[in-house]
């Protein structure tokens, strides 16, 4: 299958991720019509189109929580399957939602170890559930997590998620989201309910994701923060491909013209 989506601009490093001709129905809804999207390791890919272009259904497609009708995913240039969450997971992709899904009861090293509590050492004759957290181990891993995409701003991780700001909390579920041996992280809108000071916490961390070689996946509505943290970005119209352009070599001005009216075929210039 060949790439069919238009680039403008340099030449595309090498995809991490790829996905070519992605279709995917709702009933009589047809949000993707064969899109194609890649990204590399070390980049921050934005993802941008209208309401309803069909970002977040590619996103979910990508993290394996629908499944999509047709098309075909590429790690690292080899065929992968992608049928559920859990395919994901396993190939290194992982993905924060809007709503982060963090607990608010529980302090960050809690939220950070989720699901893959570390137990202490000597009790595996109690059944799992029964088994003592090692909370320890738990801070040392939260700490690492931390450290690594270089939060600032958080006092202590044994601080309660209830009490943290929108930029902090956007940051923990992100250093969540790393701590799992990812290679692909996707953001979906992460800044959108967030001011100006938690705004550049939050591209700090992103910056710092692309610094650690991660593959970023970056849906938002805001050009200003797109242009101060994207190395490329796809623009979608209407579930196909727009053309996938080199932040340096466009404007916000170009962008949202793609958005909404599409590409000029002509000279391959947005409309
Ligand atoms: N679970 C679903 N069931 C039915 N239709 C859906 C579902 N999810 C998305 N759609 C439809 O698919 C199309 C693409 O939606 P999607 O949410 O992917 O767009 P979007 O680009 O993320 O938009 P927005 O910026 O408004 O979030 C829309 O017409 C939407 O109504």
């Amino acid at each position: 299958m060949t790439f069919e989506n238009t680039m403008v601009g340099q030449a595309a490093p090498p995809a991490h991720l790829a996905v070519r001709g992605i279709q995917k129905r709702f009933g009589g809804v047809h949000a993707l019509r064969g899109v194609d999207f890649e990204v590399a390791r070390g980049e921050v890919m934005a993802l941008v189109g209208d309401n309803g272009a069909g970002k977040s259904t590619l996103m979910k497609v990508l993290a394996g929580a629908h499944l999509a009708d047709d098309g075909e995913f590429l790690l690292d240039g080899k065929p992968v399957e992608m049928s559920t969450p859990n395919d994901a997971t396993e190939l290194g992709i992982q993905i924060v939602y809007q709503d982060l899904a963090l607990c608010e009861n529980l302090d960050v090293s809690a939220n950070l170890s989720l699901g893959a509590e570390p137990v202490k050492p000597g009790w595996s004759f109690l059944p799992h559930l029964l088994r003592p957290l090692d909370d320890l181990e738990m801070e040392v891993k939260a700490k690492k997590a931390i450290d690594k995409l270089e939060v600032r701003t958080l006092q202590s991780v044994r601080a309660k998620v209830g009490g943290l700001s929108g930029g902090q909390r956007q940051a923990i579920a992100i250093a969540r989201a790393v701590g799992t041996e990812s290679s692909v992280v996707m953001l979906d809108e992460p800044t959108a309910a967030l001011g100006v000071a938690q705004t550049r916490q939050v591209l700090e961390v992103v910056k710092r994701l692309r610094e650690t070689n991660h593959a970023v996946v970056y849906i938002s509505h805001n050009m200003r923060d797109i242009f101060e943290v994207s190395d490329r970005i796809t623009v979608l119209r209407h579930g196909s491909n727009v053309a996938t352009y080199t932040t340096s070599d466009t404007n916000p001005d170009e962008i949202v013209v793609a958005m909404t009216r599409g590409l000029d075929t002509e000279n391959g210039n947005a409309a």
